[in-house]
């Protein structure tokens, strides 16, 4: 198959959807891989290690397009990416169609089929793809959110881990998944107060025996919420519900009970964010301010730290990018958690969730690819 790796085109976006070593195990494996020209540079990956690991350098994103069978991303394609795609081709990235409808029209457009990274699962009820940039944003939420709470961001003043004699920030976390866990990690290790707020109390459970009594938990209804952003000098919400848009947990009327100048960061907000008032920044403009609350909402955290972020994602997607390769679309009917990534085929829609979200006819991935009564079952 041939492969290709267009330059990331969104706002301060400098990951690359594979490394150079990533490249080798597809060309080792008899492949070719075409990546677009500087795709890598700005994170000390340059042309010259692509070719070295066998890839060809292509000028622009237009002939990567043109020539792969297989794109491989990180972002969700721009509008003029998604017109690039065509019927047979496969795109293999984050898509986050729930909060994008307009990138969901385009694709089911192209004909292309389209396999999610965040709605790949595994065998332990995990989100393997999401999980890596997951990692990222969840360490870097407390990093963001103590700049936000600097004076001159607009903020309040408070200094997250606080001084001798001086109480430290207090810093709550609403979702204990993946992201939820980092952030609390680093929030900790920053010397915050934290509690960790989610529905699953087996969640909460694994929480308090991984942390004991450094943290707090609580289980999260609109009460305790309502509690906690009175204390909260830094809210980071990092709730999920697979492939849906976000239920909104701060209501715009709740603002006002929160301290002045304290932060939401709403690392939530790709899937359309966990707070009312959130809308999508880039790390040009990430903040904004409401009723006295700064908003940080950058949909796209993991390209701060780009480097990181695009080693740690290609160590995930490697494996799912070289069944593709291998197999085509039947490395989907081979591999049932590869197959919930699907959610776009030949103009149908194939994740529920987004289907719900839109009122879209949804349409199984196992019948769009015309596997029915064919396709291994989730053990
Ligand atoms: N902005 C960015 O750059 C990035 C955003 N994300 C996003 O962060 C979000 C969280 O991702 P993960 O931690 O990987 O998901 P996860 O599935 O590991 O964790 C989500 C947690 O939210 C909990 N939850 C669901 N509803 C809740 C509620 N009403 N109250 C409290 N908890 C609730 C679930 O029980 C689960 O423990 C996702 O939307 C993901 O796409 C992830 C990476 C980068
Ligand atoms: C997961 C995601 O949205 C990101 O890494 O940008
Ligand atoms: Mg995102």
């Amino acid at each position: 198959m041939l492969i290709g790796v267009p330059k990331e085109i969104k706002n301060h976006e400098y990951r690359v959807g594979l490394t150079p070593a990533g490249v080798r195990e597809l060309t080792s494996a008899g492949h070719d891989v075409v990546v677009e020209t500087n795709a890598g540079l700005a994170i000390g990956l340059d042309n010259a290690q692509y070719e070295s690991a066998g890839a060809k350098i292509l000028d622009s994103a237009e002939a990567v397009f043109e020539q792969a069978d297989m794109i491989v991303k990180v972002k969700e394609p721009q509008p003029n990416e998604c017109k690039m795609l065509r019927e047979g081709q496969l795109l293999f990235t984050y898509l986050h169609l729930a909060a994008d409808k307009p990138q969901t029209d385009l694709l089911m457009a192209s004909g292309a089929t389209c396999v999610a990274y965040e709605t790949v699962t595994d065998a332990h009820g995990g989100l393997p793809l999401l999980a890596p940039m997951s990692e990222v944003a969840g360490r870097l939420a407390p990093q963001e959110g103590a700049a936000c709470l600097k004076k001159a961001n607009g903020g309040s003043g408070v200094l997250i881990g606080g001084v001798p004699g001086v109480s430290p920030a207090q810093v709550s976390v609403i979702g204990g998944g993946v992201v939820g866990l980092n952030a609390a990690r680093i929030a900790l290790g920053m010397g915050a107060n934290v509690t960790i707020l989610d529905r699953s109390l087996a969640r909460l459970k694994e929480i308090d025996d991984m942390f004991g009594d450094k943290l707090n938990t609580l289980f999260s209804t609109e009460e305790a919420i309502r509690e906690q952003i009175k204390i909260a000098d830094m809210v980071i919400g990092a709730v999920l519900i697979p492939g849906a848009a976000a239920p909104k947990l701060i209501s715009k009327d709740m603002l006002s009970t929160m301290k002045p100048g304290s932060v939401l960061v709403d690392v939530a907000i790709d899937q359309g964010g966990c707070f009312e008032t959130s809308k999508p920044t880039t790390h040009q403009e990430p903040t904004y301010e409401i009723d006295g609350v700064i908003h940080y909402c950058v949909a796209n955290m993991p390209g701060a730290v780009a480097r990181t972020s695009t080693f740690a994602l290609t160590n995930a997607t490697l494996p799912y990018v070289v069944q593709l390769a291998n197999k085509g679309k039947d490395a989907l009917a081979a591999n049932p958690h590869l197959l919930e990534g699907l959610n776009v085929h030949k103009g149908q829609l194939t994740c529920e969730a987004v289907a719900e979200a839109f009122n879209y006819d949804f349409v199984t991935p196992a019948k769009a690819l015309g596997l029915s009564g064919n396709v291994q079952k989730i053990a």
